[in-house]
């Protein structure tokens, strides 16, 4: 089942505790080098299914592999840098201690402590004990931690949860050139907007299922959810606009001045030109509001219902 090109190969996975299903007959290739962001609301399987990628705990069924090992053995192991959900580090040890610790736990070079604190930007707090680190500072000491040895494979269990702004832009600059080196990237996350201009693709899961795996251009389509275009119009031309556009737009709002459209995402690029080639003045102006990761998101991913929950 191994394609020696996918990072990740999963079959059938499935994960019990007990008669509840956590990981539903999950199959998924991701191939090498790609930027595979994961989405699912709390409980969804997330977590789950990293712990199985990281040979953390027994698939209940079904086959995986990384990194070309089935079923996620020592080899690959050591080759997959992971960064959990909630980063702790013990508590007296300076920065630069706890990742000379990890680092003699993963066999990477010593140099490599320096070379990543600075990386993470934390250079100049390596010699501070990390107690007295922010969250912030917490999840780059994590990530830091997260790239010894050079993984191939990065599992990342919502690594930006609670950074500001300026943070979460330093850390997805780490992981873009990350990607460039080749590096393969799950990261798991609830913050849609830092995700759909940065991934390759998207997968969702909804409890314990993967409902839908692709580019985000690809799950606008599969959605079936409208392009939004906003239109600016002549006082009274409103009607005249949606009209241009013909059949398959729906009206979604008009006032005088403005309507705004809704048209299938393969309908488009012809409602652009139908707008675009009228008489001068039917049209000012006019806005292309695709639809958000967040509407998509709501589409395909909405909490599980509660018999999908109990299902064994
Ligand atoms: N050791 C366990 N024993 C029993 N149930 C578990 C265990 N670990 C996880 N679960 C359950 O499996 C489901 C999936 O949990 P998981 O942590 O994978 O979700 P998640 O998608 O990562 O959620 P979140 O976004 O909240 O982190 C949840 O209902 C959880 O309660």
């Amino acid at each position: 089942m191994t394609d020696t090109r996918d990072a990740i190969c999963l079959e059938g996975l499935t994960k019990r505790y007990g008669a509840f299903t956590a990981v539903d007959g999950l199959s998924l290739a991701v191939p090498e080098g790609e930027f595979l962001a994961l989405l699912g609301h709390n409980g969804a399987g997330k977590t789950t299914l990293m712990k199985m990628l990281l040979g953390l705990t027994r698939p209940s069924a079904g086959q995986l592999s990384v990194l070309g090992t089935q079923g996620g053995g020592a080899a690959a192991r050591r080759a997959v840098g992971f960064l959990p959900e909630n980063v702790s580090f013990t508590g007296g040890s300076t920065g630069r201690e706890a990742l000379a610790f990890y680092a003699r736990l993963k066999g990477a070079p010593k140099a490599q402590v320096a070379e990543l604190l600075e990386v993470v930007g934390l250079t100049d707090a390596a010699a501070k004990p990390v107690r007295t680190y922010s969250k912030g500072m917490r999840q780059r000491l994590g990530l830091a931690q997260a790239l010894l040895g050079d993984p191939r494979l990065l599992l990342l269990d919502e690594p930006t949860t609670g950074l500001d702004p300026m943070l979460r832009q330093a850390f997805f600059t780490i992981l873009k050139d990350m990607k460039a080196r080749g590096v393969t990237i799950l990261l798991s996350s609830h913050v849609l907007t830092e995700l759909q201009l940065r991934t390759d693709r998207i997968a969702i899961m909804r409890g314990g299922r993967l409902v839908a795996c692709d580019t985000l251009h690809g799950l606008q389509e599969a959605a079936g959810l409208p392009v939004r275009i906003r239109v600016r119009v002549p006082e009274g031309g409103a009607q005249r606009a949606a009209d241009r556009v013909g059949a398959g737009a729906t009206v979604l709002g008009a006032n005088g001045r403005s309507v705004e459209l809704g048209v299938p995402v393969a309908a488009k690029m012809e409602a652009l030109r139908q707008l675009s080639c009228g008489p001068d003045g039917t049209v000012e102006d006019l806005d292309v509001l695709p639809p958000s990761l967040e509407d998509v998101y709501a589409h395909f991913g909405g909490p599980a219902a509660p018999d999908e929950e109990t299902l064994s």
